[in-house]
């Protein structure tokens, strides 16, 4: 537990979700249209944050299926500009639950930033009889502002987690995200912040000018995975196509089908960097000097912006 900091605003960024969404029945938990809400309207559905000092702004309005490279540059630069303000303690995301993890870890490789950042969403619209919207961005805010909070977090259902850890691990319950191992970092149970871990030494952010590459040339990188009867011909189609990286998310300890491996080390012969990762929910891929290069311990989308950085930053 954590005096809140002196710098005391919140800056509350919306991008859409069902956090902001709303449904003709409040028995609808799945028939709703996601991202119809403003951030400042969210906040109407909290009273306890009318005694807080918040700053909202609505930086995009979209369902996170459909993120995109144009949305997550404006999310950092505006993340980057709020945090310069010495009376900013922190800021808040609303999102979408969907791709939550992809934008959580793309902020943190690019700003590592000291204050926090927390993103947060809903896994039911506003409409719903239980809706988790209203309670989930409490408890962001209160995350936001701890003393004791830094680097970009994820709130969700009462639990912490880093961007490094955290997954979408359940496509319907409430509580539909976790750490890998466990490795969560707090609860906040009545608005207080209970620690549990450190988030662990995080190397220094890649920079926001790596983002001011024209859109149009931006890295593509895209997801392959190993399966029973996986041949060369996804590879193959993508090399037709014209394709800068590749992650395999492969099986077990980033193992792949001898057909797949060829096609890989092909592909990396003509210059698209390939990564190795694995589909499994938790677990390293080792690296090993004759196998193509490990992703560590990212999942298939989180080493997909990794190596889309790096490509940025090549
Ligand atoms: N629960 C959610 O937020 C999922 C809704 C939507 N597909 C989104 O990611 O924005």
């Amino acid at each position: 537990m954590s005096a809140p900091n002196s710098a005391d605003l919140v800056v509350i960024l919306g991008t859409g979700g069902t956090i902001a969404g709303t449904a003709e029945e409040a028995t609808d938990n799945v028939g709703y249209r996601a991202a119809q809400l403003g951030v400042a309207q969210l906040l109407q559905a909290i009273p306890p944050l009318g005694a807080r000092r918040l700053e909202t702004e609505q930086v995009a309005q979209l369902d996170s299926k459909d993120m995109d490279f144009a949305t997550w540059r404006q999310l950092a630069g505006r993340v980057a500009a709020h945090l310069a303000r010495p009376e900013v303690a922190g800021i808040v995301i609303t999102h979408g639950t969907d791709t939550l993890e992809e934008t959580a870890y793309f902020l943190q490789r690019v700003l590592a930033p000291t204050k926090p950042v927390v993103l947060t969403a809903a896994m039911r619209p506003a409409t719903a009889l239980q809706t988790d919207g209203p309670q989930n961005l409490l408890d962001a805010v209160n995350v936001a502002s701890d003393a004791a909070a830094s680097g970009v977090l994820v709130v969700f259902a009462g639990v912490v987690h880093s961007a490094e850890q955290v997954r979408k691990v359940h496509s319907y319950r409430v509580d539909a995200f976790a750490s890998v191992d466990g490795a969560r970092l707090a609860v906040v149970e009545e608005g207080m912040i209970r620690w549990l871990a450190a988030p662990g030494s995080r190397p220094a952010g890649m920079g926001l000018t790596l983002l001011d590459r024209p859109l149009g040339q931006w890295p593509r990188v895209h997801i392959v995975m190993n399966y029973v009867g996986a041949d060369a011909a996804v590879v193959d189609a993508l090399l037709s196509q014209g394709v800068d990286g590749l992650v395999l998310a492969g099986t077990g300890n980033g193992s792949l089908s001898q057909g797949l491996e060829s096609a890989l080390r092909a592909a990396q012969s003509q210059g698209v960097a390939v990564l190795r990762s694995t589909r499994c929910d938790a677990g390293p891929v080792t690296e090993s000097a004759e196998a193509l290069p490990s992703a560590g311990a990212l999942s298939p989308v989180k080493a997909r912006v990794e190596l889309l950085l790096k490509l940025l930053a090549a």
